[in-house]
């Protein structure tokens, strides 16, 4: 690592490796998605090649997680297979002082609710720049939603005092499918008191599958900072 790399990739790689060594031998590890967690996946793949990690198995929240994990030889299974997780690593996007979270960046943040919510522990992993005081601060809260009922679940997002906007698709025309076949509307709000609340009302409404709103279930935040060109990581 040098002093002239991205402060923010060195922040991500720091804090997924940091993760990637609390993984015991023996363990069914819920693999987040994210570009964070991508180092995760990698260091947990590099202890399984050197031997220190052994019969480890993997459920991967995503496509990608997915495709990480076949690359970088950590062996997959599906909830179908296991009655437990005991250890899921995750990223998010916003992360408040009662470490609870805004997730859905990348879209995955349906299959993410399920494994990590099912996880012993629950290990989230980000850099420093995701901390906020309050919930959507800076980030919108992304809603996944049937396509055909797009535009009536619009209406009551924006009833509730959302503004919810489609998310585009990047060098792909049209909006952005989940892994699901699904679509992603992105809602800004003014001011979130009530993460609980607002997680429960946005999911009654008919046609919304999840919301990226986590509240009270993660056990350790793994912060990444950079000190004088140095990366470390701490604990919340
Ligand atoms: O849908 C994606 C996830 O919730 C990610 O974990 C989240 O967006 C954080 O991603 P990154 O580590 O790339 O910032």
């Amino acid at each position: 690592m040098t002093a002239t790399a991205d402060p923010v990739k060195l922040m991500k790689q720091e804090v997924g490796k940091a993760a990637a060594n609390l993984v015991k031998s023996g363990s069914i590890v819920g693999l987040g998605t994210g570009s964070t967690t991508a180092f995760t996946i990698q260091f947990l793949g590099d202890r399984i090649k050197s031997g220190e990690l052994k019969d480890i198995v993997g459920i991967p929240t995503s496509f990608q997680s997915e495709v990480l994990a076949k690359q970088y030889g950590v062996p997959l299974t599906t909830l179908d297979a296991i009655d437990h997780i005991d250890i899921a690593i995750d990223g998010a996007d916003e992360v408040d002082p009662s470490k609870n979270l805004i997730k859905g960046g990348g879209a995955a943040h349906t299959r993410e609710k399920v494994v990590d919510y099912l996880a012993n522990q629950f290990i989230v992993v980000v850099d420093s720049g995701k901390l906020v005081s309050r919930l959507g601060e800076t980030f919108a809260v992304p809603v996944e939603i049937i396509p055909m009922a797009i535009t009536p679940a619009m209406q009551a997002i924006t009833k509730l005092g959302g503004k919810p906007e489609i998310r585009m698709g990047v060098k792909k025309a049209g909006p952005v499918i989940t892994d699901q076949g699904n679509m992603v509307v992105d809602v800004r709000f003014d001011n979130i008191s009530d993460p609980d609340n607002l997680e429960k009302t946005l999911n009654n409404i008919p046609g919304v599958l999840e919301n990226g709103i986590f509240v009270n279930c993660v056990d350790k935040v793994l912060i990444g900072e950079v000190k004088d060109n140095k990366p470390l990581v701490r604990e919340m």
